[in-house]
């Protein structure tokens, strides 16, 4: 199968069903998006379109809120990657200018009497909410929700990665025991007019570190993803309640580069407000990331060490939050270039 167009859409609804043959296509073809580019979308999941909705109310009432408030829940203001990021916070593409986003990061909720938080685990803390939010309480009850669903949609979808390298389904359980990951509310405001086509960015092109991304857009379009046979990018123009996945970096590492780790950008040049919520999937922090079975030849070597989630996952994106600080320092001279990165 060729894919020369944006990923594919995948009835997920097979693998919940009882069809032998249905489970075994959609096996068939998450295997080739893999190999591919590491991106396809899925419709027919679990997660009630109700949740999805209340999650994207949520987002854009937490992006209405005055820059003021905003600023009083700055993710700088703690280590464990939670809480609002500004607009302008992040360069992932080299020569880009920051870019046009703003962010707020949510988590596993740990306390502070937590093993995780006591040994400062990765991205492992206490979340921070918008208490002056109307219905604060509801947006902590809704992201919960939402992020529980999340681990579990990513649960079911690693259990169809394993049946892609003919594994054992169960294969990545110890993997997603005490899985961490991070859920991301985005708004990309409208790139303006006049702006500079080559260097506007509402997220640079770059790929994700974890092991898997899902994606839900709002319905306004700006994402493209990279399609290397033809050096194009293609538009992924939203679905309602289809997740984008793709693949990140450690499960590119973790196949021996079998699997792809795909660079992605969003370019909004919709002239509207864009809303979008990735979750970044990366696993238990302990789990020792090392050539997966059935992603080499016989006598083909492992090209990487071993590594734990932890080590693969941390690190990288805070070069990308450098970069930033950088090109705004940088007066009269060429912005900091930075190699493409990748998003936690
Ligand atoms: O907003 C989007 O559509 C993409 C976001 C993304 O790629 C990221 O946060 O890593
Ligand atoms: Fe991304």
């Amino acid at each position: 199968m060729t894919i020369a167009s944006a990923p594919p859409i995948l009835d997920f609804s097979a693998f919940y069903g009882s069809d032998e043959q249905a489970k075994a296509s959609l096996v068939a073809t998450v295997r080739e998006c893999c190999l591919h580019n590491g991106f396809f979308q899925i419709i027919g999941h679990d997660v009630p379109a109700q949740l999805q909705e209340s999650m994207l109310k949520c987002t854009k009432q937490l992006f209405a809120l005055p820059q003021k408030e905003k600023d009083e829940l700055l993710k700088d203001k703690n280590t464990w990657n939670r809480g609002y990021e500004k607009i302008g916070s992040q360069i992932l593409e080299a020569g880009t200018a920051p870019e046009l986003k703003e962010g707020f990061y949510i988590g596993e909720e740990i306390p502070e009497n937590h093993p995780y938080f006591v040994n400062k685990r990765l991205n492992s803390g206490p979340n921070v909410w918008p208490n002056t939010l109307a219905h604060s309480e509801q947006f902590k009850d809704v992201s919960m929700a939402y992020y529980k669903s999340m681990h579990r949609l990513a649960r079911d979808i690693l259990t169809v990665l394993a049946q892609t390298l003919d594994l054992d389904p169960a294969y990545f359980q110890n993997f997603t025991n005490d899985a961490v990951a991070t859920l991301r509310l985005l708004h990309y405001p409208p790139q303006t007019p006049d702006s500079d086509e080559k260097i506007s960015r509402g997220i640079g092109a770059h790929t994700d570190f974890g092991s898997v991304t899902l994606l839900l857009q709002d319905e306004v379009d700006g994402l493209q993803v990279y399609e290397k046979s033809t050096d194009e990018w293609l538009d992924v123009k939203p679905t309602k309640g289809a997740y984008v996945v793709n693949l990140g970096n450690a499960f590119m590492r973790w196949s021996n580069d079998k699997y792809i780790s795909n660079l992605h950008r969003v370019i909004n040049k919709s002239g509207k407000e864009r809303y979008s919520i990735p979750f970044f999937y990366s696993g238990n922090p302990d789990y020792i990331i090392d050539c997966l079975p059935n992603c080499r030849d016989a006598g083909e070597a492992a090209k990487y060490e071993p590594i734990t989630v932890e080590q693969a996952v941390r690190g990288a994106y805070i070069r990308s939050y450098g970069a930033a600080e950088s090109f705004k320092k940088s007066v009269n001279t060429t912005p900091q270039r930075l190699a493409t990165a990748g998003t936690v």
